[in-house]
C-alpha cells in the first residue's frame, strides 16, 4: 500500500531526526547521485564523461542536488549547475570542491542541449504557488530546447517535479517533466494524483528513516496487490452463497440493454456469492441468456447497484431507483449510485455507505445541482478537491473516475489508484467498475450494516475495485491493443487471483 504525506507531515518528520544530527541531506543526495549513475548505466552509457546539468534553487531542494553533483563530480561526470538565487553555503562548497561548474543563465540553453541528464532541484517541499522566476524562464526554455533535441534529456526530479503542488498534485503554472522522481523519505500526494503526476514519471523512495514520526494516518493511500487479501472475501470451506454477499443490480435499460449485461458480468466475476438482476424484463431475458446463474426474483440483498445505463428520463425507472436508494439507506445496505442515478444526490444527504461513481462531467452536473458549481476542467485541474466536496456536501463516497481514479468519503484519508492502462478508457467500462464495487460491497455487507457509517471503509473498498478494474483491463490488453469492456469483466477474476497470490507490493 502506498502511503503519502503533505509537507508539513514530512517536515515535522524529518525534524527529531535533523535535530539528532542524522545527515539527512546527505543521504538523500547519495541516493540521487546513485539515481543517476543507475540510469545512465541503463542507457548503455559510460558513467565517466557524462554531461549532468543540475538546476538549483536557493532552498534545501537544490542543496541536495548540490552534494548530488559533488558525488557525480568525483566519479567522473562532467557536472554543471545554474543557480536561481544564493545557493543552499554547505552544498555549494561541497559542489565547488569537487569541480562542478556553475554557468550563468546565458549558457543554459547551449548546456540543456549537450546534457545527457537535467537534475531538477529548482523547488521541493518549500514551493509556494505557480512557479516564479527566475525558474519559470529556466523551465520555459528547457521545455523549448527538448523538443528540440534528436534525443530527450534523461530528467530526474529531486523529491518532486518544480511547478506541481505537493499535497494535492495541482499544477498552477509551468512544471519541469521527469522521466524519473527521486523522493525523499516518503512520497507525497502530488506524486500520485492528477496532473501532477503527469510530471513525475517513475517514482523512486529514498528511505530516510521518517516513518516513525509521521502521523499515523497519511494524506493520501493508494491500494496495491498485496493488500487485496485484506479486502476480498476468500470462501472457506463454511462459505456458502449468502455468506460470500449477494448483490442486487438495477442497470440497463431498453436504451441502454449493454449497460445491464456489462455490470452483472462484472458483479458475478468480482466473487459475491450471487447475483439478483431488477431490471426491465427484456434486458432480463438478457441477461439471464447470457449469465443462467442470475437471480431475477427478489430476496436478501447485502449491496445495490443502481444506475448503470438506467433512462432516468423515464419516470418509472427513476422513482423505482430512488425507492431501493431509500430502502437501502434505512436498512444500512451499501448502495452503489452510477451515471444518471447520481443526480438523485441533487437534494438529498446519503451516509458514506452510498458510492458515487462519477467522471468527471457527472460530477459537475451534480457540483453545480447542490449550488457549488465547477467545471470540467476545473474538476481535472483538481480532481481529488472536487472529490472531496462532492463528499462533504452528499456525505456520500465518491469515486471520481479519471486517468486516475479518485476515492474519498467526507472525512478520513484520500484513496487514489493510478496506473491504468490509457485502453481502459472505453465505453461500458464505467458499468463493469459499478459492477465490480457492488460484489466487493456486497462481501462486506454485513460489516457495514453493523458499522452504520462507513467508517472509510467504502473508501477502500472503491479503491480496491478501481485496482482490480485497472489490473483486468491491464490483463486484457495484454502487450497493448484495443479492449472492449467485455473483456475488462472478463479479466476481473484473473485480476483478482493474481493479486491474491501476490507477494509484492
Ligand atoms: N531539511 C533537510 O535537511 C532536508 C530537505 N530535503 C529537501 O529539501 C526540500 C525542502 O527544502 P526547503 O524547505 O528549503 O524548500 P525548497 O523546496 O527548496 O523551496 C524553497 C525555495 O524555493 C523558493 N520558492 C518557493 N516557492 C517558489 C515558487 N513558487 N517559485 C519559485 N521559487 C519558489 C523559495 O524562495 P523564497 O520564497 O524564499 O523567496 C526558496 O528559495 C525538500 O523538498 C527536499 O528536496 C531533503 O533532502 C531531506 C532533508
Ligand atoms: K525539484
Amino acid at each position: 500500500m502506498l502511503r503519502a504525506y503533505r509537507s508539513d507531515d514530512v517536515r515535522q518528520a524529518e525534524a527529531p531526526l535533523l535535530e539528532r544530527g542524522v545527515p539527512l541531506m546527505d543521504r538523500a543526495a547519495a541516493a540521487l547521485a546513485t539515481e543517476v549513475i543507475r540510469r545512465v548505466r541503463a542507457l548503455g552509457n559510460r558513467v565517466p564523461g557524462t554531461e549532468v546539468l543540475g538546476l538549483v534553487g536557493s532552498g534545501n531542494n537544490g542543496g541536495d542536488v548540490l552534494f548530488a553533483l559533488a558525488r557525480l563530480a568525483r566519479r567522473g561526470v562532467s557536472a554543471s549547475a545554474i543557480l536561481t538565487g544564493t545557493p543552499h553555503a554547505a552544498g555549494y562548497a561541497a559542489a565547488s570542491r569537487a569541480g562542478v561548474r556553475f554557468a550563468d543563465a546565458g549558457t543554459l540553453r547551449s548546456l540543456a542541449e549537450s546534457a545527457e541528464v537535467w537534475i531538477d532541484g529548482l523547488v521541493g517541499i518549500g514551493a509556494r504557488g505557480p512557479l516564479r522566476e527566475p525558474a519559470l524562464e529556466i523551465v520555459r526554455e528547457l521545455e523549448e530546447v527538448r523538443v528540440g533535441r534528436p534525443v530527450e534529456p534523461l530528467v530526474i526530479a529531486a523529491d518532486l517535479p518544480s511547478g506541481i503542488g505537493a499535497d494535492d498534485g495541482t499544477v498552477p503554472g509551468l512544471a519541469l517533466r521527469a522521466n524519473v522522481t527521486v523522493t525523499m523519505g516518503i512520497a507525497k500526494p502530488g506524486l500520485v494524483l492528477d496532473p501532477g503526476r503527469r510530471y513525475a514519471g517513475e517514482i523512486v523512495q529514498v528511505p530516510l528513516g521518517l516513518e516513525e514520526f509521521l502521523p499515523s494516518e497519511p494524506a493520501l493511500l493508494s491500494v496495491g496487490a498485496r493488500d487485496i487479501a485484506d479486502m476480498w472475501d476468500v470462501p472457506g470451506p463454511d462459505s456458502h452463497k449468502y455468506s460470500r454477499g449477494v448483490v442486487g443490480v438495477m442497470t440497463g435499460s431498453l436504451r441502454y440493454p449493454g449497460a445491464a449485461l456489462l455490470s452483472t458480468s462484472a458483479a458475478l466475476a468480482g466473487g459475491a456469492g450471487m447475483v439478483r438482476y431488477a431490471g426491465p424484463r427484456e434486458t432480463s431475458r438478457l441477461v439471464v441468456s447470457q449469465h443462467p446463474e442470475i437471480v431475477t426474483d427478489m430476496g436478501r440483498v447485502q449491496a445495490w447497484v443502481l444506475g448503470s445505463g438506467v433512462n432516468m428520463d423515464d419516470p418509472e425507472a427513476a422513482s423505482e431507483v430512488a425507492r431501493r436508494l431509500q430502502e437501502s439507506i434505512t436498512a444500512g445496505i451499501p448502495v452503489v449510485l452510477d451515471a444518471g442515478a447520481i443526480t438523485l444526490l441533487g437534494s438529498i444527504d446519503v451516509p458514506s455507505t452510498v458510492v458515487i461513481t462519477p467522471h468527471a462531467g457527472e460530477l459537475a452536473e451534480l457540483l453545480a445541482a447542490r449550488g457549488e458549481p465547477l467545471s470540467r476542467e476545473e474538476i481535472a485541474a483538481a480532481p481529488s478537491r472536487a472529490a472531496r466536496l462532492a463528499a462533504t456536501l452528499t456525505g456520500a463516497t465518491v469515486l471520481l473516475k479519471g486517468s486516475v481514479d479518485v476515492a474519498c468519503a467526507p472525512d478520513d484519508p484520500l484513496w487514489a489508484q493510478g496506473g491504468a492502462a490509457g485502453w481502459r478508457a472505453t465505453a461500458g467500462a464505467g458499468d463493469v467498475l459499478a459492477g465490480l464495487l457492488g460484489s466487493i460491497l456486497a462481501q462486506w455487507g454485513d460489516e457495514l450494516a453493523d458499522l452504520g457509517k462507513g467508517h472509510g471503509i467504502p473508501a477502500r473498498l472503491a479503491a480496491a475495485a478501481s485496482y482490480i478494474h485497472g489490473r483486468a483491463a491491464a490483463i486484457a490488453y495484454g502487450t497493448g491493443r484495443p479492449i472492449v469492456a467485455s473483456e475488462i469483466a472478463g479479466a476481473i477474476p484473473q485480476a483478482i487471483g493474481e493479486a491474491l497470490a501476490s507477494t509484492g507490493e
